[in-house]
Parts: C-alpha cells; structure tokens; sequence
C-alpha cells in the first residue's frame, strides 16, 4: 500500500492548478485523490495547452488504435491533414500573439465542423489532424469541403474594428480497410494529398483517389473464421 503522504507531489499539483485543472474534491491524499491527480495529469499531457486540442503524442496513439480497427472491423476512416494558408505572413503583418489567435480560432472552428466521435489534433505550429472513424468514402470529399469552408467563413478580431480572414488546405486519405497498414504510411499518404492542395493554389482539399479493395467478401470471411483467429492476431 502507498502512503500518499510520503509522495513529492507538488510538482504535479502547481502544473495542475497552473494549467487550471480543477483539482479532486476527495480527501487529500486519499486513493481516490491519487487516482484522480494521475487522470488530470495524464489529461494535461495529452492536450495542446494554445488550443486545448488532442496534441500530437496523443494523435499518434489514436491513430494506432484506428488503424487495427480499421483492420479488424473494415470500416472506412479517414484521416485528414489540415495546414493554415501563408501563416508565417499573418505572424510576420499583425505579430505572434495574433497568429495564437488565428491558431486558437481555426482549432475552434474545426473542433465544431466534425462529429463528436472524430478526433481533432494539432499536431504542429499551424497544422491539424483530424481521424474520421466510420467514415463512409463517399463522403470524404464533402467533409473536409465543409471544414474548409468553415474556416474560411472566419471573422476573426485582431485589433479593434479590425477583422482577418483566414484559409486552410486540407489532404486526406482513407485507411485500407481489412489491411494491416501502419499510422506513418497513412499519415504520409494524407500528407502527400495535403502538399497537392497546397501546390494546386491552397484553400481546396484534396483526397487520395479511391483504390477498392482487393480483398473479396469471401476472403474477410476468413480473416474472421475462428480458424484464422491465432493468424489474425500474429500477422504483421
Ligand atoms: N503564432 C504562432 N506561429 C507559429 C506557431 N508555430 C509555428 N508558427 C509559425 O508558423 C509559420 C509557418 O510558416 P510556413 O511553414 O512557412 O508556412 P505558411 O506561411 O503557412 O505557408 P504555406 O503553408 O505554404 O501556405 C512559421 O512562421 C512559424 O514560425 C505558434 O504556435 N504560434
């Protein structure tokens, strides 16, 4: 049994009240208190502290556990890259605090577009990732149209009076479905259709064309059957 007392934990507890986490109302010190100082750290760590958005250690997690979903189930997802257009001239004209902004408004217009299940990261200065599980590939296209449009509709206030507009461009890729791939492969080919759309003129979106699978209805029968089970599982 661990005595809490005899733990240095105020470290932990001025990052918490730092960052604004509300801390446990349990007794201090307690195994309830412990459980649920660990949990907002952990919620800390896994957070953007500009955007309050999933950072990119997190992502990386997430989109592992997609990819063996996507294996296993053989639901579509689609992972999208999303990249703020000419940023370094919004930090360079108006300053870096309102570039914060900029950052902060296009992470809150995006968080808002997509459905709650859909993970929205920022996984870099002016770049963003979101993982569309379930995502039908007939509507892929229209989904990242939406989040750019979106963000295009921005009003931002940078100064009194003064509004900025602001556009992104957006690569995306589904996931192969009843493949075994792995989260680099799938982020660069979603990468790859992003540098498109940056090179095709910028505020547009760009998806991998469609390959249909090659696996047949009969094969993932297989995959499934409770003979490949032990297959399934130690296959790369
Ligand atoms: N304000 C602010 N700026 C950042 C942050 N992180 C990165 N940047 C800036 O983002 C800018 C990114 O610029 P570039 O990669 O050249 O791209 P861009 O100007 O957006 O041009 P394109 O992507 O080609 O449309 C750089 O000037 C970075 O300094 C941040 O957290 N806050």
């Amino acid at each position: 049994m661990i005595d809490a007392h005899r733990l240095d934990l105020d470290q932990a507890l001025q990052l918490l009240q730092q960052a604004g986490a509300l801390l446990p109302d349990e007794a201090p010190h307690s195994a309830p208190w412990l459980q649920a100082v660990l949990n907002a750290l952990c919620d800390l760590s896994s957070r953007d502290a500009l955007t309050g958005l999933v950072n990119r250690r997190s992502f990386e997690m997430a989109l592992s556990r997609e990819v063996d979903r996507v294996a296993r189930a053989g639901e579509p997802a689609l992972l999208l890259m999303l990249d703020i257009d000419h940023f370094k001239a919004v930090n360079d004209t108006h300053g870096h605090g309102v570039g914060d902004q900029v950052i902060r408004a296009v992470a809150g217009a995006v968080a808002q577009t997509v459905r709650p299940m859909d993970l929205v990261a920022r996984v870099g200065g002016e770049e963003f990732a979101i993982i569309l599980p379930n995502c039908a590939t007939h509507v892929g296209l229209a989904v990242a149209e939406r989040v750019r449009e979106r963000v295009s509709e921005l009003s931002i206030e940078v100064g009194p009076g003064q509004m900025l507009g602001v556009t992104v461009s957006l690569g995306g890729a589904f996931a192969p479905p009843w493949v075994r791939s792995s989260a680099l492969l799938w982020t660069e080919r979603a990468d790859r259709q992003l540098y498109r759309a940056k090179a095709e003129g910028r505020n547009r979106a760009c998806l991998e064309p469609q390959i249909d699978s090659l696996v047949s209805a009969e094969e993932k029968g297989m995959l499934f059957s409770p003979l490949n089970s032990d297959l399934q599982q130690d296959s790369p």
